[in-house]
């Protein structure tokens, strides 16, 4: 299950990845938000962390303006490795090294068209499990 939330500036880049997870038959949660005028990135950033903390979710994907707010937001909650991708070699890399569990966009930085595909390489690799990224990422966690 993939947890989805975004701000004001990304709700019509996540109405493309909501038709995307559609096409593919892939389960989601969408908390928000809907199209308003202005919105607070970390409300979105803590209610995609805390589904992934509690388990009801295994990734998510975050969207604001640049990105970098609301992955800021998620990395301060523990167990949430945040990663903000503009390109799929960053996408995969993060997936096979840090393991990262939720992906975060900047709908006001990149085109849908390439931000579905950042979207396809992150949520298709799986972690490396190769000891020294487990090593790493136990070092995150410590
Ligand atoms: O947090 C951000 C920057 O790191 C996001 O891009 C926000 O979406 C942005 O700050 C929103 O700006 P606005 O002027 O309130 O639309």
């Amino acid at each position: 299950m993939i947890a989805i939330g975004n701000d004001h500036t990304g709700y019509e880049l996540k109405q493309a990845i909501l038709e995307y997870l559609d096409s593919k038959g892939l389960e989601y949660k969408d908390f928000g938000c809907g199209k308003v005028n202005s919105s607070d990135y970390p409300d979105y950033a803590k209610a995609v962390g805390r589904a992934i903390q509690n388990k009801e979710c295994d990734k998510g994907i975050l969207i604001c303006g640049t990105g970098i707010g609301i992955s800021i937001a998620a990395n301060k909650m523990k167990g949430i490795r945040a990663a903000l991708c503009h390109d799929c070699f960053s996408a995969e890399a993060t997936r096979l090294h840090n393991d990262a569990n939720v992906l975060a966009l900047g709908a006001r930085v990149i085109g849908i068209g390439h931000a579905l595909k950042i979207v396809e390489t992150f949520l298709g690799t799986e972690f490396s499990g190769e000891e020294r990224h487990i090593k790493r990422i136990q070092m995150l966690e410590d």
